[in-house]
């Protein structure tokens, strides 16, 4: 790529710097003409869509290989290894070999399936066992090792049933006589025990809970942000307003080997390939299936075999076999369809400009080629072209054609590559900027570094901190979900449950009033300064929300220093900060009305007593008293006390914490209190850091105290139900919970009570440990009732 933008002449370059969406035509039809008779462009679109230079295509050589190396991990018992080697020759295997006998991706599906056999992962072997009986259903191998499967999941009427199908395939006498011996043992177990019976055939399936937003919103026109969404009613707290599926989405370059391609859910074990390449991974038939629209299916008739065995067995062969078909079902979505051939550019290309190929694709398989002069019209979606930075319109308008270029090789020539298909896909390119939503999973982590997104992290009494993190699985566009605006001080909360999008208002909204999300910036996470950057930079437009423009306290104090006057509790506030401040503070409507006990009062008292507009305020001065404060020593003193912060972190992060560094963090946090505003971010976050290294050493009275005086701080700067704050409280619970003290039942309350606000009855979906906590609750109660 930077080939190509290193020779692009120089007036070129200019002129795509300086256009507007009028100038596109000329700008794109001017790069495509350059390119045309660029040598090295050609040669990077062939290597990039040739299906010559196919290296992610199917490759049997590459699968055999990838087989013996897991034969190997077998023999020496490394399970975990060998599974590896399954998965990754069931990504290279091609399904169709024409043997139906010894088909490879049979093979492959049952090895794996007794690695997971032997790694106790029994429901993981069932699903891979009927997998390989999907492809090859006369496999004697996979009805037995599915028998076995069954039998252990105390499932003994199906065990029986897998093994006598196995006996009625196989076709050697000693493996009939082996299968028998082990079809009377089930038998007797079958007869002392009453198991419950089912087909445990179930692929895994996306969760969902069948909650439906019953609140009509309505989009209007707003004077300063565009289209926004209004109620036209009150809507209480914790209602659901919106639920979404996305018109594409992507899962994002990290997430490839851990998360499944479709629902973006973490994989499980028994993750399954797509059917044409070695790219995508998915957690299911079904999610294959909906990304690719092909079925994991070779063999046209399976009647022929079923006919071959006793009625009953027939009727639960087919059964087995066939369940995963009757419950498919392809939408239109089928998004790695068109990347499907193992061609290189899905992978290359950046995240955003292969979504951009996924809205085109989609588009077209609704829409005639000539329709492509209506795209962005029909897609109705703000754009930020305009105030782009000029690499940025240089960089849109070389993928965009490169683009549709690979997509046309992909998908045959469905469109031409004019003047008028480029400036579309480059203005698509803009609105993925505008427009586009991170898709986030929440992670509970312990403090030695171990993540759990189901699971429970540490059994109760284990000396560990759980964190709760936030992690960035995917990017997806949602065009209602589009059309809520950003605010920092945001009245609705979304989440993300496989791939619908969810909104929820966390405050009562009034008639009439905006539901808005935030972006990322929040207030209390950045001060304003930072929010704007952040949202001019990754969203092209100058944030108007009411954190941005009115006084809030926590913007004042988050980066503030303290007052030379030991009892003042003003903001010192550095040039930086200070002059976005003043902005704000120059606009306040009425100081008078500034109660006493108002928490902005506590803290820059002094700025009202000066005359509204008029106000001037040097930086370092106190915005309570007026105190002077020589803000370069403290700076000095910060720094030197930040390092040995982040010493202490890395000592946690690398499990060497020594008391030496524990003393030395000790001294920092005394330095930062003194020089710092009591309210100042970067003193809750050393106290965190002080807390999780006395959790990890088993010091939890001190985690304990520390960990409350984090809380505290981030108390002032964010609401006190906010869910940053429910996040705390579960580190918080989890040292409560070690040290057997019953005030974690107080804490717990109050994270449910956020997460219902936040989640609603999703709650336990998105954040499984709740019910872990929940059961500690429980166990408390027993305790005091006995
Ligand atoms: C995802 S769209 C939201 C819907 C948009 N207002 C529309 O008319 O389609 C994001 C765009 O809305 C506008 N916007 C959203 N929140 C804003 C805010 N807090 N301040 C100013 N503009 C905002 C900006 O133009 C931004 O690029």
């Amino acid at each position: 790529m930077e080939i190509l933008k290193a020779a692009i002449p120089e007036n070129l370059k200019r002129a795509i710097a300086d256009s507007d969406v009028d100038d596109l035509g000329s700008t794109c039809s001017s790069l495509h003409r350059f390119f045309l008779h660029f040598h090295p462009f050609h040669q990077m679109i062939t290597e990039l869509a040739d299906p010559k230079y196919a290296l992610s295509g199917k490759n049997k050589d590459a699968a055999l290989k990838s087989k013996q190396l897991g034969n190997q991990c077998f023999s020496n018992a490394d399970y975990a290894k060998a599974l590896d080697c399954y998965t990754q020759a069931l990504r290279e295997a091609p399904l169709d070999t024409g043997d139906m006998e010894s088909n490879l991706v049979a093979t492959l599906y049952i090895n794996r399936a007794t690695v997971l056999h032997k790694m106790s992962l029994l429901v993981e072997c069932l699903r891979d066992c009927t997998r390989a009986l999907q492809v090859c259903p006369s496999y004697a191998k996979a009805w037995y090792r599915r028998g076995k499967a069954n039998a252990l999941l105390g499932n003994y009427k199906n065990a029986i049933c897998d093994l006598n199908v196995a006996k009625s395939v196989e076709p050697s006498m000693g493996g009939r006589r082996q299968i028998e011996g082990e079809l009377k043992i089930l038998l007797d177990q079958c007869r002392s025990t009453t198991a419950v019976v089912q087909i445990q055939h179930k692929e895994n399936n996306c969760n969902t809970v069948g909650e439906m937003p019953h609140i009509k919103l309505q989009c209007v026109s707003t004077p300063d942000k565009g289209r926004g969404m209004v109620s036209s009613c009150v809507i209480s707290p914790g209602s659901l307003v919106h639920v979404e599926e996305p018109y594409a989405m992507i899962i994002l370059k990290q997430c490839r080997e851990t998360h499944c391609h479709y629902c973006l859910n973490d994989l499980p074990a028994d993750r399954v390939p797509c059917i044409s390449c070695s790219i995508p991974l998915y957690c299911s038939h079904q999610c294959q299936t909906r990304a690719t629209g092909q079925m994991f299916k070779i063999y046209p008739d399976y009647n022929g075999f079923f006919k071959n065995l006793p009625s009953d067995l027939g009727e639960y062969a087919a059964e087995v076999i066939q369940c995963n078909d009757s419950e498919q079902e392809i939408g239109d979505i089928t998004e790695h369809k068109h990347e499907c051939q193992g061609v290189h550019w899905p992978v290359v290309l950046p995240s955003e400009i292969v979504l951009a190929g996924r809205i085109l694709a989609r588009f077209l398989l609704n829409s005639s080629p000539e329709d492509i002069i209506n795209f962005v019209e029909r897609l109705e979606l703000s754009h930020c072209y305009k105030q782009l930075p000029s690499e940025s319109k240089l960089d849109s308008h070389i993928y965009a054609i490169v683009l549709l270029y690979c997509l046309q090789h992909s998908c045959g020539t469905m469109f031409s590559i004019d003047e008028v298909s480029i400036s579309q896909v480059v203005i698509i390119i803009s609105q993925i900027k505008v427009n586009c939503m991170t898709v986030v999973r929440l992670k509970s982590i312990d403090a030695h570094g171990s993540g759990h997104f189901g699971d429970f992290p540490f059994q109760s009494g284990a000396h560990s901190t759980s964190n709760v993190e936030q992690v960035r699985v995917g990017k997806a566009i949602y065009k209602a979900g589009s059309l809520f605006n950003h605010s920092c001080q945001p009245n609705v909360h979304a989440y993300f449950l496989s791939r619908a999008l969810y909104l929820r208002t966390t405050n009562v909204v009034a008639a009439g009033s905006q539901l808005e999300l935030s972006y990322g910036p929040q207030v209390g996470l950045w001060d304003c300064k930072d929010r704007l950057n952040f949202l001019k930079n990754e969203y092209a437009f100058h944030c108007l929300c009411t954190g941005c423009s009115e006084v809030n306290r926590s913007d004042l104090v988050l980066n503030a220093f303290h007052c030379v006057n030991p009892n003042c509790s003003g903001a010192v506030l550095e040039s930086r900060v200070l002059d976005c401040e003043m902005q704000k503070i120059k606009h306040f409507p009425i100081p008078d009305h500034v109660d006493k006990n108002d928490d902005i009062y506590e803290v820059c008292h002094h700025v009202f007593k000066q005359n509204g507009k008029s106000i001037h305020i040097q930086p370092g001065y106190c915005l309570k008293c007026g105190s002077y404060c020589d803000l370069e020593s403290s700076h000095a003193a910060v720094g030197k006390a930040l390092a040995c912060i982040t010493r202490l972190q890395d000592a946690i992060l690398s499990q060497q914490i020594s008391s030496i560094i524990i003393s030395d963090a000790l001294r920092s946090l005394k330095l930062l209190r003194l020089n710092l505003h009591a309210y100042n971010k970067l003193t809750a976050e050393a106290e965190d850091s002080i807390a999780q290294a006395f959790c990890l050493v088993g010091e939890l009275q001190l985690s304990l105290d520390h960990c409350k005086a984090s809380i505290q701080i981030l108390e002032k700067l964010y609401d006190t139900d906010d869910i940053v704050i429910a996040y705390e409280l579960v580190k918080l619970s989890s040292i409560q919970l070690s040290l057997d003290d019953g005030t974690a039942v107080e804490s717990i309350s109050r994270i449910d009570d956020i997460f219902s606000r936040y989640y609603g009855l999703h709650a336990d979906l998105v954040f499984p440990y709740l019910q872990y906590l929940r059961r500690e609750v429980e166990k408390f109660s027993m305790k005091a009732l006995q």
